[in-house]
């Protein structure tokens, strides 16, 4: 079974084109939505969280508060970089138990959707890896729409706490355009092809 990462900067549309591969009945791994599953149900990683963000980490009912930590860690680089070096390993071991689960499924190969692969050093348990690119105004744009709460500031400090497209570009072993020139259907569905040939 082949481990396809696809990653690409925030509002790139990483989640557009996997929900296009999960029509294809391709099993979806995604990073972001499950670093908060465990943030929120793996008792050590919670108990990590508190002891180096303070009590605020976690409001009266246990739930993470994101708007605190996005607050603090998208802040302070240090805070970030304590952030993911909890975060992180937490997530390439549920990872490596989902992917189990889905060899024994028989699937041709997975996905693995990640902001940060590269980042976070997840390629390198991965066969290929796509990056999705959008220019960066089409991007801003979209991200305004879908995060109401997020001003063109906080959307270009995130963007500045990523690599750059160009290089995410320049290592991936393939590009999906999701600009306005280019149709992701027929770029989804000869990926497709190519990986389970
Ligand atoms: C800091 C947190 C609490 C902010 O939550 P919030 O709901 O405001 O934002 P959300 O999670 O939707 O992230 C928005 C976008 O920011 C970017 N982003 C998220 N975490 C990071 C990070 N550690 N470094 C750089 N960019 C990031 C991604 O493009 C993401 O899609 C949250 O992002 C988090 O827990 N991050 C650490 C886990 C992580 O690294 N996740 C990203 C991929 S595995
Ligand atoms: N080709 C497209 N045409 C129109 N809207 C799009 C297109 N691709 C993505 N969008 C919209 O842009 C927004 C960002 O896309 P998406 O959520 O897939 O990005 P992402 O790369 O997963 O971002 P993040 O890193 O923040 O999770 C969404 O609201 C999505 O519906």
């Amino acid at each position: 079974m082949l481990k396809i990462g696809i990653t690409g900067g925030i509002g790139s549309g990483k989640s557009v084109v996997c929900r296009l591969f999960a029509v294809l009945g391709v099993p979806v791994y995604d990073s972001d939505a499950r670093a908060k599953w465990v943030m929120a149900n793996d008792m050590l990683l919670r108990d990590e969280l508190q002891a180096a963000f303070g009590p605020e980490t976690f409001d009266a009912l246990g739930h993470l508060n994101r708007t605190y930590l996005a607050r603090v860690a998208f802040a302070d680089p240090v805070q970030l970089a304590r952030l993911n070096a909890l975060v992180h390993p937490a997530v390439g071991r549920d990872f490596a138990q989902w992917s189990a689960a889905r060899q024994a499924e028989g699937h041709a190969y997975i996905l693995k959707e990640a902001a940060l692969l590269y980042e976070s050093g997840a390629y390198q348990q991965l066969d290929h890896i796509i990056t999705v690119f959008a220019p960066l105004e089409i991007r801003q744009a979209r991200i305004l729409v879908r995060d109401p709460h997020r001003t063109a500031d906080d959307i270009q400090n995130i963007i500045g706490k990523q690599m750059s497209e160009e290089e995410k570009m320049e290592r991936a072993d393939f590009v999906v355009y999701n600009d306005d020139a280019h149709l992701l259907i027929p770029q989804v569905l000869q990926l497709n092809a190519t990986f389970r040939r």
